[in-house]
């Protein structure tokens, strides 16, 4: 540009405003972008929609090549939480903070890492498939504690550099750390009211409400439900001899046991004091016989453990009834249960009965 030609000066000015427009307007539809997004967080009522706005909405609506998210699972909660939920992409489980001190160590503010840096940390904070040149690795920290890490990244090497500004990415992971911390805690609670607490099975609050579900699509379809209904033997001597505290323990070993035996869609509950009912869906009478079988000499052959260290036997009565084609209501599986871990009771215990074998 000649700086004596007036005409060119406006010229040059002209196209410098037009850049800052440009490059405002851009700041603009980003900040609309980070609004919109912050709005869905604050609003989700999943940890599905939660993760699938955070991996699938986010790679989408900020045009990245990858997102992961990772969350501290120590104590195994969300692993147990997530793998029923229909998500299109997963967060990755961390049962220690070994990988997050990895990326953050001990600052603990988003991290842009762009050309030039260690190539071996974009390896890890990414499937190295995904083949990430740059990346902003926000660290998502709740009281004062990390608790997972939201990872963008991008092939275009540029994207992500230490020079840009981390505001509205600073902003959206203080935000998802909050939706997260809040998304667990309405799991816990939606847990804690349909569990028992001693156990770890369904409390019978939600066996009645499930077992009536069960009940009708079994007849629906026409498929076979079993039901088992589990009386642990001799356990008011139990309490006696070794104490209420054994007894609880028993009771809680004997729900772990009995978890472990299912498949995903059967149901166990505490029916009463030291009583479990279990459902098995699209299960035959050969099929229910087996699992009742299983559990009884789990539970038989257990040494249980009892809090001052010393060890309990127990055993279990086991009721096991089919519903019947011409069931009109779930009760009479339930009684038919009932009857037959009666009847297993009078012939000696630690027995499976099958309720076509107890009189009625
Ligand atoms: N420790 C403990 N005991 C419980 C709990 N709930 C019920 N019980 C006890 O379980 C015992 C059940 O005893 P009974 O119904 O007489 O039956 P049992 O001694 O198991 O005898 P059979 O069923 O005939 O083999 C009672 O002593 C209850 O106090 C609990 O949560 N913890």
């Amino acid at each position: 540009m000649n700086p004596s030609d007036p005409h060119a000066q406006v010229q040059e000015l002209r196209r410098q405003l037009q850049s800052l427009l440009e490059a405002a307007k851009a700041n603009e539809r980003k900040l609309d972008r980070f609004d919109a997004l912050e709005r869905r967080l604050v609003a989700v009522s999943s940890m599905e929609e939660l993760v699938n706005l955070l991996l699938v909405d986010c790679r989408e609506d900020f045009q990245l090549d990858a997102a992961e998210l990772w969350l501290l699972d120590q104590d195994e909660e969300l692993r147990r939480a997530l793998p029923a939920l229909p998500m299109i992409k997963a967060p990755k489980l961390l049962d220690s903070h070994a990988g997050l001190k990895d990326l953050f160590g001990t600052v603990r503010t988003t991290r842009l890492v762009g050309p030039g840096h260690s190539e071996a940390l974009l390896a890890q904070a990414f499937d190295p498939q995904a083949g990430v040149r740059s990346a902003a690795l926000l660290p998502l920290i709740r009281q004062g504690l990390l608790i997972g890490s939201l990872h963008f990244g991008s092939r275009d090497p540029q994207r992500y550099d230490a020079a840009s500004g981390t505001k509205f990415l600073d902003r959206l992971a203080a935000i998802a750390a909050i939706a997260i911390e809040s998304m667990l805690n309405r799991e816990r609670l939606r847990r804690a009211g349909m569990t028992d607490g001693l156990t770890g099975v369904h409390n019978r609050r939600y066996f009645d409400h499930r077992s009536l579900i069960e009940f009708s699509q079994a007849v629906r379809h026409r498929y076979p439900l079993a039901c088992l209904f589990l009386d642990i033997d001799h356990f008011k001597s139990i309490n006696d001899r070794h104490g209420h505290p054994a007894g609880d323990e028993v009771l809680r070993q004997v729900g772990g046991l009995i978890l472990r035996s299912l498949r995903t869609g059967d149901l166990a509950a505490r029916y009463g004091g030291e009583e479990f009912v279990v459902l098995l869906p699209r299960t035959d009478l050969a099929g229910a016989r087996e699992v009742a079988e299983r559990i009884r000499l789990m539970v038989q052959e257990a040494p249980f453990i009892t809090p001052d260290g010393g060890t309990v036997s127990a055993t279990v009565s086991v009721g096991l009834a089919m519903l019947p084609a011409e069931a009109t209501s779930f009760g009479e599986l339930l009684q038919a249960a009932d009857r037959a871990v009666y009847q297993a009771k009078r012939s000696g215990r630690n027995r499976t009965v099958t309720h076509e074998d107890a009189p009625a």
